[in-house]
């Protein structure tokens, strides 16, 4: 209980200002409510004077206008109810999407991969859509359907206790009912909500995943995965309609069966002349059926749950704590690892990292190298502050990276992914990404890239639209882009993790010089998954049994370092290799 009021508060909370169009929703609600009980009232009179024999044409219009005006009171406030109730609504899911977005920015990167796409897609779209549902829907019909039979009941005490008090026996065995329909609801939610989950996730994967699942042709195996999340989430539907039917309808059965009680006893009462006639038949017509008014409170009982795992969820993203910590980013750009121990989250006991320790001095190039899952791009990831160290520390000019203002620590750290991703936007702004630079700004930027005669020969130049084009851009142009992106940022500390992909040597000379522009006068470190990226950096840091094995210059790693020594020796004759080939075909 106290969960659900939490909740309800929560998002109370959440709507900030706009909850006082949901409090004079509910206030117009309440009152149309209200007024469910004024036609009875009514009838109750006319029933009154006909049985003393005081009808008169004054007492049939007074009635009559009465329960006119009370059924149009009742029908506007009820109408006006929902269109303050949607506003609310419809602001409050505005804020909450965008206080959801605006968290995710702010939240660590890793923390954020630790959550499936699927997930966070389900919470944003169909959970925070359920609390539209609640707030414009939900809420203000809770009022209104409690309010009206409760009204009821008060005016029915005030004409007959003991009969009133006997007509709530059907809602007392409709609650029983209701009561055994959500016991291990909960359980059953979470299933459904979880497979619903799950098959958003196969939804991404399988739309994100085309190209690949067409050229291996893997259709009907990768078919065979979205079918299974669909037949599974079916099936928790299913369990859920069944285990919620046969009380689901005894419920409405219940409620309907006001008159098998209010005939036989209140025509008892009568026949013992304990009440008069009026009273019999306000008994039988209004004692009978008022209950049916909170028929839809069952549905609106079951919809609840599912809005509570919204709140639920909206909530677990906004919990994620996000980076504190107001220091300036310092003038000195030594980074330094020093015994750091690390694993992810999602492999708690597997340290990546045990006792590394890294130097990396101000203005220096260095590579980092080594098999593949050895740690290098998890190295990265620290420096950037992706994810805490849980040992150790990583500093940037002497201050712990914690210590720093996230915010100015992700400005001054430019990072240059192994994939670019590219925006539904123009190419200026892909190159922009938000900052105020002008176009001649971004044309220098993309001039050092390499990229500006290309983009200049697009349709439209840099006002071209990627959207649909962007998937006609080479690898090695989409890492141009994200080149140009970073120079144009001249942040003093870039982390390049090179492309892995190999682009035609043509494609590779320009990236090659776009990389060399991009570093200058800059603290780099890059992940080199190719030995030639060696040719800029200073010094070369191997990365092996869980951390750094060796640090030096090419000829001193080169001397002592075994894993190098091979990896240089197969670069050297593939190279030559390639010399060779290259020599033949010209002659
Ligand atoms: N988010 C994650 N959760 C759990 N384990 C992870 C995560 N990211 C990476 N790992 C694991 O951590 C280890 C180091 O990964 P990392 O990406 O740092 O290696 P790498 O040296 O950069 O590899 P590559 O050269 O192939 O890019 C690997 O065993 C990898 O499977």
């Amino acid at each position: 209980m106290k969960r659900k009021e939490n909740s309800v508060s929560l998002l109370l909370k959440w709507a900030g200002k706009d909850k006082y169009y949901l409090y004079l929703s509910a206030l117009c609600s309440f009152i149309s409510g209200l007024c469910t009980m004024v036609p009875y009232y009514g009838i109750y009179q006319l029933l009154t004077a006909i049985y003393n024999d005081r009808c008169t044409r004054e007492v049939l219009l007074h009635n009559s206008v009465l329960i006119a005006v009370a059924v149009f009171a009742r029908f506007t406030l009820f109408g006006c109810s929902g269109a303050l109730s949607h506003k609310g609504a419809y602001h409050t899911l505005y804020k909450v999407r965008c206080m959801i977005v605006d968290h995710m920015a702010k939240v660590p990167l890793g923390v954020l991969n630790e959550h499936n796409t699927g997930a966070i897609k389900t919470i944003l779209n169909e959970d925070i859509e359920k609390l539209e549902l609640f707030l414009a829907h939900h809420l203000p019909e809770f009022i209104y359907y409690m309010c009206g039979p409760v009204a009821v009941f008060v005016y029915l005490c005030t004409v007959n206790m003991p009969l009133a008090l006997i007509s709530l026996i059907p809602l007392l065995l409709a609650l029983a009912v209701m009561g055994m329909m959500f016991s291990g609801m909960g359980k059953m939610m979470g299933a459904a909500n979880r497979s619903l989950v799950n098959l958003n996730a196969v939804i991404i994967e399988y739309i994100s995943g085309m190209r690949l699942i067409k050229a291996y042709d893997m259709g009907s195996s990768s078919f065979q995965k979205y079918q299974d999340a669909i037949e599974e989430e079916n099936k928790n539907w299913n369990r859920i309609s069944r285990k919620m039917g046969p009380p689901y309808s005894a419920y409405i059965v219940i409620t309907e069966c006001g008159m098998l009680l209010m005939v036989p006893v209140g025509g008892y009462f009568f026949l013992h002349g304990s009440i008069p006639l009026n009273v019999f038949l306000l008994f039988v017509y209004v004692g009978s059926f008022y209950l049916t008014e909170l028929r839809p409170l069952q549905e609106l009982g079951s919809k609840f749950a599912q809005v509570l795992h919204a709140v639920t969820k909206a909530k677990e993203i906004l919990d994620i704590p996000v980076y504190e910590g107001g220091e300036d980013f310092p003038e000195n750009h030594e980074i330094c690892l020093r015994d750091v121990c690390f694993a992810y989250p999602a492999k708690e006991n597997e340290n990546v990292l045990e006792h590394c320790s890294l130097t990396i001095q101000a203005g220096e190039k260095l590579a980092l190298v080594g098999k593949s899952g050895t740690g290098k791009s998890t190295i990265i990831q620290l420096i950037a502050r992706f994810y805490d160290v849980q040992e150790g520390s990583v500093t940037i000019g002497g201050k712990n990276v914690k210590a720093f203002n996230y915010e100015q620590l992700l400005e001054q750290v430019s990072i240059v992914f192994q994939k670019t991703f590219l925006t539904r936007d123009s190419v200026l702004e892909n190159i922009r990404m938000g900052s105020e630079a002008t176009l001649e700004e971004v044309r220098e930027a993309a001039k050092k890239a390499q990229i500006d005669s290309f983009i200049m020969g697009l349709p439209e130049g840099y006002a071209t639209k990627v959207g649909s084009f962007g998937t006609r851009f080479s690898g090695g142009e989409k890492q141009r882009i994200a080149i140009a992106r970073a120079i144009l940022r001249n942040a003093p500390i870039l982390i390049l993790d090179e492309a892995t992909s190999a682009a035609d040597p043509e494609n590779q000379v320009e990236i090659d010089r776009a990389i060399r522009n991009l570093c200058e006068g800059k603290t780099v470190i890059i992940v080199a998954h190719r030995l030639s990226a060696l040719k800029i950096c200073d010094r070369i840091a191997v990365v092996e049994n869980h951390g750094v094995s060796c640090v030096g210059t090419h000829e001193e790693v080169l001397s002592r370092n075994s894993y190098y020594r091979t990896a240089w020796e197969s670069y050297e004759q593939a190279r030559a290799m390639t010399y060779q080939l290259e020599r033949r075909e010209q002659q």
